[in-house]
């Protein structure tokens, strides 16, 4: 399907996306916890893949490796080409390991993004112990990963559509390097309030074993609602914002520059 810009950056379209990727994180929380934490994939030198993983976790080493593959589907050339070719995140799947169009002093959310899955997220949904499904287990790490990824790195098109709807502001904003400013204009409180209530409801439904008698009465959970709000509260929401105003800041100063060249040619 092909979409004008307008709808492209339309506010109301992109927060259905938002929407339905809370469902792609939840099932894939599901997923991740149908196997035990296997710690191991997690350090280190742990575990060997055919002496390939080097000084790696076996995770990172799988990660990174999809990641490369996923680049050549793409026929992007190397991670730069990737990295720069495209100043808004690509929407089917932003890259996980490779540098963004951010600039690369910035924070590096995906390494943020692995930082919480694995000292948090995972440890809060999983058995603890370990069953040796190490393969199955890191397969479905990559899957959160990636959503998560993309749903935090989706706050360029929301920022973008944000700024198409009050261009002046968020440059003056920009201008005057003013992040706390930035991040208040683009919050909206009554959304992530919603969101939060909506994404028990779904935990806790998405989340029954309906085979047994007191189906639907959440006593057998899959995974631990709070774990997932909390998620979204500590982590996702606030993430998406960083992105959201990292862009805004790059967005506003390119904008200021653009109008100064209009203004000059005019001269
Ligand atoms: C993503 C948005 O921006 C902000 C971040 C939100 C989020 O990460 O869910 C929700 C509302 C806003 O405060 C949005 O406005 O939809």
């Amino acid at each position: 399907m092909n979409f004008t810009e307008s709808e492209t950056f339309s506010l109301g379209r992109l927060r259905d996306t938002l929407i339905r990727l809370e469902d792609t994180i939840i099932f894939a929380l599901i997923e991740r916890a149908q196997f035990h934490l296997n710690e191991s994939i997690y350090h280190k030198n742990a575990l060997q893949f055919n002496g390939a993983t080097g000084d790696r976790s076996f995770l990172e080493y799988f990660l990174w490796e999809t990641e490369k593959v996923h680049a050549k589907v793409r026929r992007y050339s190397s991670p730069d080409e990737y990295a720069f070719t495209s100043p808004l995140p690509d929407p089917i799947l932003p890259p996980l390991q490779y540098p963004e169009f951010l600039a690369p002093n910035k924070v590096n959310i995906n390494d943020k993004i692995m930082d919480v899955y694995v000292h948090h997220l995972v440890n809060s949904i999983c058995p603890p112990g370990d069953d040796s499904n190490y393969g199955s287990a890191a397969t479905k790490d990559i899957e959160c990963l990636q959503a998560l990824s993309r749903r935090i790195h989706y706050g360029k098109f929301i920022a973008e559509s944000k700024f198409r709807s009050n261009p002046e502001e968020y440059t003056r904003l920009a201008l005057a390097n003013d992040t706390k400013g930035i991040d208040e204009l683009l919050t909206n409180k009554e959304v992530e309030i919603k969101l939060l209530q909506r994404l028990r409801r779904k935990a806790l439904v998405y989340g029954q074993t309906l085979d047994q008698e007191d189906a639907g009465t959440s006593t057998h959970l899959k995974i631990p609602v709070d774990a997932v709000v909390d998620l979204y509260e500590r982590w996702v929401i606030p993430l998406t914002k960083v992105v959201e105003i990292e862009y805004l800041l790059e967005r506003g100063l390119a904008w200021h520059a653009q109008r100064q060249v209009q203004s000059e040619n005019q001269k």
